[in-house]
């Protein structure tokens, strides 16, 4: 049988876990390098789902270990930007490492001369030859379109070269380090049973994700990586308007759009009294207002997975909800995702090589 969406999200469990073991060789290029240099600013070219993943990311570099990250569109940063010339390394995350855009934004940073590493799950792709060094994602290429495991991966390949350039040049003590690492481990063991209960809370809620016909997310810190992407795979596979929000960007201005077919998702990883509050304001004004939480009760229209993490772990729990709701939504609404549609786009807009 073809594989599903959903085949890959039951991989991620054994997928996130050999990343875990592996990574002490797959990051070796990431540690050598920064043995050879500070690293205190880094660039991360990437679109899409890569992008998401790395806006899961960030804060990690940046709260845990003073490591500042800029998240740039490729496109723009070819044709608009302007290097940042105190930039130490630059990441080129792209699953397939065929966008073309991608790709253009490498050969302006090899042109200045910036190290440039490939993060990707093709390290025969184009932009992985183009790149000084290749880190391979360590899950093979997925052959449905709407990424899910490699989404995953790409978080937790983010997550662990923080961790390595912060051991390498001193920002962290080999025990800290170990205590992110069993943090991660607890994470990964959770995973079935989050896959599980989400299976029944969609089961529970059919009716009102079935019918919705504009899905909003809003998450906060590394969770707007989350609900960036619970646009990005609405949008691709349900098909119907879906946007995901900062919270505090949701109060100025788009919450003027909310109606009664609107079904909102609240991305929590603890009791967040500002997301809350905005909950419990939508609520009568909208269809549904789920939450989406790592705390251990909530009413019906919660989905409280019971499993406290750091907040800069979260995004790879609470993504699996709203991978399994892209795809079960999808097929509510009677849509074939193993149909492609828009076929010739790549060949004509050519924005994969
Ligand atoms: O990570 P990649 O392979 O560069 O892809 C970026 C984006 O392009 C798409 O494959 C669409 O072309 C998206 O599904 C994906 O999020």
């Amino acid at each position: 049988m073809k594989p599903t969406m959903m085949s890959y999200i039951n991989e991620e469990p054994a997928a996130l876990a050999q990343i875990l073991r592996d990574y002490p060789q797959t990051l070796q290029p990431v540690d050598r390098f920064a043995q050879t240099r500070a690293i205190k600013r880094l660039l991360i070219l990437a679109t899409g789902s890569s992008l998401n993943a790395a806006l899961c990311a960030r804060y990690f570099f940046e709260q845990q270990f003073g490591m500042l990250v800029e998240i740039k569109e490729p496109y723009n940063f070819t044709h608009y930007e302007r290097i940042d010339p105190h930039t130490d390394m630059v990441i080129a995350v792209s699953q397939s490492g065929k966008s073309a855009s991608t790709l253009d934004a490498v050969r302006k940073i090899r042109a200045a001369s910036l190290p440039v590493f490939a993060l990707t799950s093709d390290p025969q792709s184009p932009i992985a030859r183009e790149c000084d060094e290749v880190i391979d994602i360590n899950t093979g290429i997925e052959s449905v379109g709407f990424v899910t495991r490699g989404f995953s991966a790409t978080v937790l390949n983010l997550l662990l070269m923080a961790l390595t350039l912060a051991r390498a040049q001193g920002k962290t003590t080999p025990q800290h380090a170990e205590v992110w690492l069993t943090g991660l481990e607890r994470l990964i063991h959770a995973l079935p049973a989050t896959i599980a209960q989400t299976q029944a809370f969609i089961q529970r809620h059919r009716d009102t994700l079935r019918d919705g016909t504009r899905f909003v997310a809003v998450g906060y810190g590394a969770l707007v990586g989350v609900a960036k992407e619970l646009e990005t795979k609405f949008t691709e596979t349900v098909r119907v308007p879906s946007s995901g929000f900062e919270l505090e960007a949701y109060m100025h201005g788009p919450y003027l759009e909310a109606n009664r077919e609107h079904v909102m998702f609240f991305i929590q990883d603890r009791h967040e009294p500002r997301s809350v509050a905005l909950c419990d304001y939508m609520s009568p004004s909208v269809k549904n207002a789920f939450v989406l939480t790592l705390e251990d009760r909530g009413d019906d229209n919660t989905l409280a997975l019971n499993c406290p993490l750091d907040h800069h772990l979260a995004p790879l729990l609470l993504i699996v909800p709203v991978q399994m709701l892209a795809f079960h939504i999808a097929s509510l609404k009677g849509i074939d995702l193993s149909v492609r549609i828009f076929d010739d786009f790549d060949r004509v807009l050519k924005s994969k090589i």
